[in-house]
């Protein structure tokens, strides 16, 4: 069998986590911490395209690797345009709307564009895989009740097509002919509902939408966000904290941190307890709900991200889904694997890699 080195570069607000792979064997994988003094000095995400990839470079060089043996780099797609799920090559459209930031800003917006530079002084192909805008949305579930506000649809969808993969190959099945609802719990959180390989419903996991989560609001009654936005209290960027980086376990207990949580719930802090079980109360609350629009047939229900590390946070939870499905457990991310799994696909021949539209034409 052909062997393929592939470098993959998954970054994060914080960090930018990288790997080496020969076909599915890791060769290495690093998370290289970024202090803030060293992101914060850059006004967009986008300036912090060069300082990541010399970091990247140095990490690799320290490591051993030699770049000019890899077969292809692969990044973590960022808020581009919606797109279905799958293997993309990075193309000139697609390095414009990272670029910009065409869906906002987000530390994986850098991704495409990295593996792109590296990809092309080496002269071989570079790729983003399941980025989260994957939008496979059926159309009964874009509708709001706004229509100036239709729902979309940005969710983990690299680690949630990941596991979905996984708990259907653990059922005895292809991801193709399964039904599963796929949540993802970490800093934040969606539930998806896959049929037949797409991702047809789930809750917009970025701006305001589904369960709160360690640092995000989730659905707030929308009267009273509306009062608030004009109560001249506060301004756009204070009110978006709320929702997206200071909402959630941030708002009520200071901390993103579960584990923190969890000690001060065994220390009998009655306002922690509250506010964790009533985010467990939330996910079930969704998981219910995308449970209908698979109409009850669900072949199982696969819980993943950090927060599924938590024992009796699943139970919290599981004890409220349990008639549904059986509930599988996956802790933790598989993002650097999931990458590499997609690039793959592609070298392999499995799958044709797909062309990000130019939508300017
Ligand atoms: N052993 C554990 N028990 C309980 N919670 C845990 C454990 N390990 C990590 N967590 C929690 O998981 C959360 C982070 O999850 P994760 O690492 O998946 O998020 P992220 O990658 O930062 O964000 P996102 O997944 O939204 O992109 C934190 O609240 C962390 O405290
Ligand atoms: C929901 C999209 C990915 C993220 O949490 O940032």
């Amino acid at each position: 069998m052909q062997l393929n080195r592939i470098l993959v570069i998954n970054p994060g607000s914080t960090s930018t986590k990288i790997g080496v792979f020969d076909n599915e064997l890791v060769v290495l994988e690093k998370t290289i911490r970024h202090k803030p003094e060293e992101v914060n000095q850059y006004k967009r995400i986008i300036d912090q395209y060069e300082f990541r990839k010399q970091v990247i470079l140095s990490v690799l060089d320290e490591e051993g690797i030699n770049i000019s043996k890899l077969s292809a780099v692969c990044g973590r797609g960022g808020l581009l345009r919606p797109i279905e799920g799958g293997t993309y090559e990075v193309n000139e459209a697609m390095i414009e709307d990272l670029k910009e930031g065409y869906n906002g800003e987000h530390a994986s917006n850098l991704g495409g564009i990295i593996a792109s530079e590296i990809a092309k002084g080496l002269n071989i192909g570079a790729y983003i895989v399941d980025p989260v805008v994957v939008d496979e949305l059926h159309d009964l579930a874009r509708i709001s009740g706004v229509p100036e506000i239709p729902r979309k649809s940005i969710f983990h969808a690299l680690n949630q097509k990941a596991v979905a993969r996984r708990a259907a190959k653990d059922l005895g099945q292809t991801y193709k002919e399964s039904r599963l609802l796929v949540t993802h719990m970490g800093g934040g959180i969606t539930v998806g509902a896959h049929v037949n390989g797409r991702v047809i419903d789930v809750n917009n996991g970025l701006h305001g939408d589904g369960p709160f989560s360690p640092e995000r609001a989730g659905t707030v009654p929308a009267g009273d966000l509306v009062s608030l936005c004009y109560s001249g209290q506060l301004y756009r960027d204070e009110v978006m904290k709320k929702l997206v980086g200071q909402g959630g376990l941030m708002a009520y207990l200071d901390t993103n941190d579960a584990v923190e949580v969890e000690n001060m719930v065994e220390h009998g802090d009655k306002k922690a307890k509250l506010v964790y079980d009533a985010m467990a109360y939330q996910i079930a609350k969704e998981i219910g709900s995308m449970s209908v629009v698979l109409e009850g047939k669900v072949d199982a229900i696969a819980l993943t991200g950090g927060l599924a590390y938590g024992k009796a946070f699943i139970s919290e939870i599981s004890k409220r889904i349990d008639w549904i499905a059986d509930v599988l457990v996956y802790p933790g991310e598989n993002e650097l694997e999931a990458l590499n799994e997609g690039t793959l696909r592609v070298l392999q021949n499995e799958e044709i890699p797909k062309q990000y539209p130019n939508f300017v034409e």
